[in-house]
């Protein structure tokens, strides 16, 4: 077995060396009071019916409440001291996790749940490794030679037992332990730092699983990876019992032949007396090893990343622990797990993929908070499949709030949404993701690959589908560009790709979803250029077809010429409604918008040009 993760702590904790020499004597010290207090009481006892001398009575009942007061000092001062190094071990060691955590985040970031449980896990395994292994192994490795060479000047045959029991419970059994708990230490701290990023995305990606109906999935995939961690503490944890009990025979086997061989060879009955008691103790304390040992196995995996971690040049690209949606040609995910049941869009169902959709908003009204003004006030709108509407306002308007309604993720307070004649609230859950979707405000980019990043979006599209959407988003050149292609992975909440990146990144997604649905656009080129907002959302106009409806909030009033209404929202309320044409030729906000806009951008293109 290769001890570079060992040699790398035993590197950062030379400094510290000196405390935690001292913590481990003192370990020692406590083990060493605890066995000549089982001896001296023994003695007393034993001997007391002989009735000995009043003065060595006396000199054994104070050594009893010395040993026993000494013992409780020992143990507290050695906690103190090895609490003391091993912190100031970790403090150094979290440190430069943190830096080359850090450094390495430009160039391969990793998922906030794994880094997580890299600083806080991983890092805790030095310290442990230091309290747990090394502080108790080098004192039961003392105490177990000073009562070897104790017993042996009672009766060397005696020391010779003691040994022989010592090896058993200090080094055999505890390989033993280590050997049992390393298979299923090394899965659990990959699986933790997963767990962890599953936690992650769950919370910050809830809305968008929601939305694309892959919150079962999501939820699934987490609970297998619990189930899974669980199953395998709930071994390491029947292993340690029956470790545990081996130790518990061999500490009575030991004392039992040091008690026989000590008869057989002579030795006084009161003496036999406390060389079995001071073997139970010697033993006890040699057990330890088999404690530190299984600590040491189940620590390995993280001491092995932190080693990896402070050793690795900075940029080393990691795979993600982590995935979303999967290629339906592709069987298993790229951790290698089966995949997961009920796929995200499974919702969308060949039904809602050939059925055309009227929607209808009727005097829809919400507010948050009470008292407070209400965000949407008597709101109606009507959307016959294939309708081109979009909703402008200004900030704070309601536009946002009343595409929560359309999604299902809020529910009015009054009125109601019609979906083909079905109240929304009386629609199955699973089946609405197929029937409404599309871009949500403050929509989150997993840390996947672009292609499943994609699949959220409908999970059985194929190539060509994923292709078109990408194309109408204007990324397609870039996706062919990496080395990778479509399983370029694209950082959490897409950090390793541009904001303009990003957001076509979700504007594709959304084009995938409820492809003969309702197509809802928040903000889709917020971020663009105005050249490249124009042409991206004209292409994911056309992208959606003749009979997906495209519900669009923009701030941006450039191609809405294109759209068969433009309803202008202020205060919650349907402030004006009509086509681009009507509402620029009339006095209001949206007049005063699209000069504001045509201007500045005539002065934008007259400064870049
Ligand atoms: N979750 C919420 N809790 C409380 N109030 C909210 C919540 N979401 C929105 N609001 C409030 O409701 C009103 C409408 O918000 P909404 O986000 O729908 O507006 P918007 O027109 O989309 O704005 P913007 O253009 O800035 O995105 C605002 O006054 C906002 O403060």
């Amino acid at each position: 077995m290769r001890l570079r993760p060992e040699r790398t702590v035993w590197r950062l904790a030379r400094p510290y060396l000196g405390r935690l020499l001292g913590a481990g004597l003192l370990a020692a010290g406590t083990e060493l009071a605890g066995l000549a207090l089982l001896a001296t009481a023994t003695w007393l006892l034993v001997s007391a019916a002989d009735r000995p001398p009043l003065d060595t009575l006396t000199v054994a009942i104070v050594a009893v409440r010395a040993l026993a007061i000494g013992r409780g000092v020992l143990r507290y001062t050695e906690r103190l001291a090895g609490h003391d190094a091993a912190l100031r071990v970790v403090t150094e060691v979290r440190t430069r996790v943190f830096a080359a955590l850090a450094a390495r985040r430009t160039a391969a970031p990793q998922r906030s749940g794994d880094l997580l449980s890299r600083l806080v896990s991983d890092v805790e395994a030095v310290q442990d490794l230091l309290l747990r292994v090394l502080v108790p192994g080098a004192a039961a490795v003392l105490v177990g030679l000073l009562a070897v060479l104790g017993a042996s000047a009672v009766a060397p045959v005696a020391g010779l037992a003691l040994a022989g029991g010592l090896l058993l419970a200090g080094v055999v059994l505890p390989a033993l332990a280590a050997v049992l708990t390393r298979r299923t230490a090394a899965r659990v701290a990959p699986l933790r730092g997963a767990l962890a990023g599953d936690a992650v995305d769950l919370t910050a990606g809830a809305a968008d699983l929601a939305a694309f109906g892959a919150t079962r999935a999501a939820l699934d995939r987490a609970d297998a990876r619990a189930r899974e961690l669980a199953g395998l503490e709930r071994r390491t944890a029947a292993v340690g019992w029956a470790v545990d009990g081996l130790g518990v025979l061999l500490s009575g086997a030991t004392s039992a032949a040091v008690l026989t061989v000590a008869l057989r060879a002579g030795v006084d009955g009161v003496l036999v007396g406390v060389l079995a008691v001071g073997t139970l103790a010697a033993v006890e304390a040699a057990l330890a090893l088999v404690g530190a040992a299984r600590h040491w196995a189940r620590l390995r995996t993280g001491l092995t990343r932190v080693a990896d971690l402070l050793a690795a040049p900075e940029g080393t690209p990691e795979t993600p622990t982590g995935t979303f949606a999967r290629s339906p040609g592709t069987p298993e995910t790229s951790t290698g797990e089966p995949a997961p049941s009920g796929e995200p869009g499974d919702g969308s169902g060949a039904e809602e993929v050939a059925r055309r959709w009227h929607c209808r908003v009727e005097e829809v009204s919400l507010r948050y908070r009470r008292p407070g003004p209400p965000a949407l006030d008597g709101v109606s709108l009507d959307l016959p499949a294939g309708s081109r509407v979009a909703v402008v306002g200004p900030s704070g308007a309601g536009k946002s709030s009343l595409l929560g309604v359309l999604t299902g993720m809020v529910r009015p307070d009054h009125g109601r949404v019609v979906l083909n004649g079905v109240d929304l609230p009386d629609l199955p859950v699973d089946r609405l993701p197929g029937i409404v979707g599309g871009l949500l405000a403050e929509a989150h980019v997993f840390h996947a690959t672009v292609r499943e990043n994609l699949l959220l979006g409908r999970a059985g599209a194929t190539d060509d589908d994923l292709a078109g959407a990408v194309s109408a988003a204007g990324l397609l050149d870039w996706v062919r560009q990496q080395p990778a292609g479509w399983d370029t992975i694209v950082g959490e909440d897409g950090g390793q790709l541009s904001g303009g990146q990003r957001q076509r990144l979700l504007l594709a997604r959304a084009l995938l979803a409820a492809p003969a649905g309702i197509l809802v656009l928040d903000e889709p080129t917020e971020g663009l250029d105005p050249g490249a907002a124009d042409a991206v959302l004209a292409s994911a106009t056309a992208h959606a077809g003749p009979n997906r409806t495209v519900l669009l909030v923009t701030h941006r009033l450039s191609g809405l010429d294109r759209y068969d209404e433009i309803v202008v929202l202020d205060e919650g309320r349907i402030a004006d409604r009509g086509s681009h044409a009507e509402l620029a030729g009339r006095p209001g906000w949206y007049r005063d918008q699209w000069l504001r806009q045509t201007d500045a951008e005539r002065d934008y293109l007259a400064i870049s040009t």
